[in-house]
């Protein structure tokens, strides 16, 4: 990690490992509002290749702890360095969806040493406008996750997929309504700060970017802007698909990640 970031408030977060304990591992970090079962499609497919596959709970979320906020980027890549030293793990891939992708890219630039390949899926280096975040916090914090449950799934998946899996996007309406009020305000107040469009160019990890066709919370604009910033980044877009794309279309985006994680460099 270089010299000048400090980590002072690392948490201990909820994870599961899965696969191969010699295996070449990969750490999977989800979105606002969600915990580690958004990556449940990737597990099998994954570990049958022989990887071992780290999920967790972004601090705030699911069963890992619940800090007061406001969060930074800096606060939950800590996090997920302090989860690789809990696993032994040395260095890892990481594929991270929007906020997790927020935090492989801060890891890329803060923690080079730590990471091989990046997947950067659906995500942005900045999603404004900061005062969105700040009122979506405070509506949270007021009103509970409930509250922005319904719209987040919106977000999440297509109109066509609501319909087709009404049971599926119940579960995911659900796993936003279970997010503590205080962790969900506090990981939207990191968005809120964020901005990596400059620091683009120092991620020297070979990169994958995946959006969503149809994804309205970090449209497919927001993807070329990281590709276009990154060295050594190419640029995938996933039809039907809106924001949690791995999750509405797990084969394409699975295949996507296996084909980058295994290609020989
Ligand atoms: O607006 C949303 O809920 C989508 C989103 C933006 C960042 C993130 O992690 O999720």
């Amino acid at each position: 990690m270089s010299e000048q970031v400090k980590v002072h408030s690392a948490v201990k977060v909820h994870s599961v490992a899965e696969g191969p304990a010699d295996g070449p591992v990969v750490v999977f970090s989800g979105s606002l509002g969600s915990d580690h079962r958004m990556w449940d499609p990737q597990v099998k497919p994954l570990v049958e290749k022989g990887f071992r596959v780290i999920r967790y709970d972004t601090r705030g979320h699911g069963a890992s702890p619940v800090p007061p906020g406001p969060y930074t980027l800096a606060d939950l890549g800590g996090d997920l360095l302090a989860l690789l030293g809990e696993h032994g793990v040395e260095r890892a891939h990481v594929v991270g969806l929007s906020l997790g992708g927020m935090t492989a890219m801060w890891l890329g630039v803060n923690a080079p040493d730590r990471i091989e390949k990046l997947v950067l899926c659906c995500t942005s280096a900045k999603l404004g406008p900061p005062s969105m975040w700040a009122d979506r916090a405070k509506t949270v914090r007021e009103n509970g996750t409930g509250s922005v449950a319904e719209a987040g799934v919106g977000r999440w998946v297509t109109a066509g997929y609501a319909t087709a899996y009404p049971e599926r996007t119940g579960y995911l309406r659900e796993m936003i309504a279970n997010v503590p009020a205080e962790g969900y305000a506090a990981s939207c107040q990191a968005i809120e700060q964020m901005d990596l469009v400059g620091d683009l160019p120092k991620i020297a990890a070979r990169t994958l970017v995946i959006a969503g066709a149809e994804d309205p919370a970090t449209p497919v604009e927001h993807a070329e802007v990281i590709a276009g910033g990154v060295p050594d980044a190419r640029l995938e877009v996933v039809e039907g698909a809106a924001h949690l794309g791995s999750f509405e279309q797990p084969e394409r985006f699975t295949a996507l990640i296996l084909d980058h994680l295994e290609a020989a460099r």
